[in-house]
Formats: C-alpha cells, sequence, structure tokens
C-alpha cells in the first residue's frame, strides 16, 4: 500500500504539490490523470523516495519511504517518460535481467523473471534482440518488463503513450489490460485519457497540486472535463 498524507513539494517558488493526501491499496488500478504540469510526475516520484516531501510523509507498506528507501523501490517499480534513458543493457533479456542479478537471485530465479516478465510484455523469445533495434512501443513495453521483472507491489507508469503511434499506443494499452486482469497493481500517469479510464479502478485528478477528483471512472468521468483534462466522448 502507498500512502501519502499532507505533501508539499517546491520547486523554488513553484509549488508542484500543495497538500496531497492519497493511499492506494494493493491490487487497485489507478488512472492518475491532471493537465500538463498539474503534479503527477512530481507525486508519483515520492512514492520510491526520488524526491522528499516539503511536508507530509509517504509511506509503503507502512514504512516511510525516505527511512526505507530500499525497500520502497523494491515494492515500487516506476518507468518514466522516456524509457529509452532507462535502458541499461545492449539486449533486450540483459536488460531485463540488470534488476533482478542487482538483487542477487540466483540464476534460475532470474531466467525465471525474465521470461514472465518478457511474456507479460509479449517480447518472448526477442531476448538476443539489440535494444537499438526496436520500435518506440518495444521500448515502452521493454522498460515495463525491466519494471516487472522487480515484482513490484505497484507498478507505476508515467505517460506511457508520450510519442507513441497508434498502433504501439494500443500494443502497449493491450499489455496493461492483460497486467490489470493479472492482478498487476497499476498507476498509469497520464493527461490523455483516450482509452485510459478502462483500465481503472479509480481516477484521481490532480490540478495545481491538488486533488481534485477521486473515485470509480463512471464516477468521475463528465467531470474531468472541468480540470483540463482530455477525455473521451465514451470513457468505458
Ligand atoms: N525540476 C523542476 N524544476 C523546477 N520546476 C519544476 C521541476 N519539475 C517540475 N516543475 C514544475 O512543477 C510543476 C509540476 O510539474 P510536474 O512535472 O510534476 O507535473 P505533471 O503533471 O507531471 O506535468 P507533465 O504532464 O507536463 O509531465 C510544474 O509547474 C513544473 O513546471
Amino acid at each position: 500500500m502507498i500512502q501519502a498524507e499532507g505533501i508539499v513539494h517546491r520547486y523554488g517558488e513553484t509549488v508542484a504539490l500543495d497538500g496531497v493526501d492519497l493511499a492506494i491499496d494493493d491490487g487497485e488500478c489507478v488512472v492518475l490523470a491532471g493537465a500538463n504540469g498539474s503534479g503527477k510526475t512530481t507525486l508519483v516520484r515520492h512514492f520510491n523516495g526520488l524526491v522528499e516531501p516539503h511536508e507530509g510523509s509517504v509511506s509503503v507498506n507502512g514504512r516511510d519511504v525516505s527511512e526505507n528507501l530500499v525497500a520502497a523501490r523494491t515494492a515500487v517499480s516506476i518507468v518514466f517518460q522516456h524509457p529509452e534513458d532507462q535502458l541499461v543493457a545492449a539486449t533486450v533479456g540483459a536488460d531485463v535481467a540488470f534488476g533482478p542479478e542487482n538483487l542477487g537471485l540466483d540464476r534460475d530465479e532470474i531466467d525465471r523473471r525474465v521470461s514472465k516478465a518478457l511474456e507479460a510484455v509479449n517480447l518472448s523469445g526477442r531476448e538476443s534482440d539489440r535494444v537499438e533495434t526496436l520500435s518506440g512501443g518495444e521500448v515502452e513495453r521493454l522498460a515495463i518488463a525491466g519494471a516487472l521483472a522487480m515484482e513490484p507491489d505497484h507498478l507505476v507508469l508515467d505517460e506511457p503513450f508520450t510519442g507513441l503511434d497508434e498502433p504501439a499506443r494500443q500494443s502497449v494499452l493491450a499489455r496493461l489490460r492483460a497486467l490489470r486482469t493479472g492482478g498487476t497493481s497499476l498507476v498509469v500517469v497520464t493527461h490523455d485519457l483516450r482509452d485510459v479510464l478502462s483500465l481503472a479502478d479509480r481516477v484521481v485528478a490532480l490540478s495545481n497540486g491538488r486533488v481534485v477528483l477521486d473515485g470509480a471512472p463512471e464516477e468521475v468521468a463528465s467531470e474531468l472535463t472541468d480540470f483540463d483534462v482530455r477525455v473521451p466522448e465514451n470513457p468505458c
């Protein structure tokens, strides 16, 4: 479980988060919406201690993130925008194996995790492919596999569709739907809600660093447009 209480975060004079309370349970699929600059990325960076709140606190599984960084980073895997910057190895298989190797797991367990993660993103059999030969959608899916191989309690995806053409966007979306069906806890950060609401148990919208909506997709869909969030005509 991720719990944020009263988080305030500032960049100089800019107040990026202005008192955010949010609890995300294991098993929940949350779409975190909001216009550009509303504070979404800053918020999720608190979930595994990449930044610390200036006020308030964040805990994961009941433990304060800043005091238990390793535990938080094991429990929460984040795939950021520009996933190509997160790739660390020359080939698909080596890239996904990197995280589990750093956990000191034995070879059989690493191989099990790599093959399970690649299967989850529909990249099975591509272990030897060089990462620079992958398309944009495949790079996003590879970064998701790398995060999944850490077997986190929560997988957070920051704007996973940025820069993808429609077929690539649909390929990523299909894998996220399959992950959700398989019980993976997801937080999908997006300013563009096309298709994505169907992934959500819950939609949380930020505006100017505050939570302005929090509810089931069918409850909040009609209100999202009030907060400058792009919403499809028929969200579900
Ligand atoms: N490193 C930084 N230095 C200064 N200001 C920042 C920095 N990062 C974010 N901000 C500012 O903080 C506010 C929140 O930004 P943040 O990136 O968290 O929002 P966002 O909702 O994720 O936006 P986007 O959808 O554009 O990524 C914005 O006003 C942004 O300009």
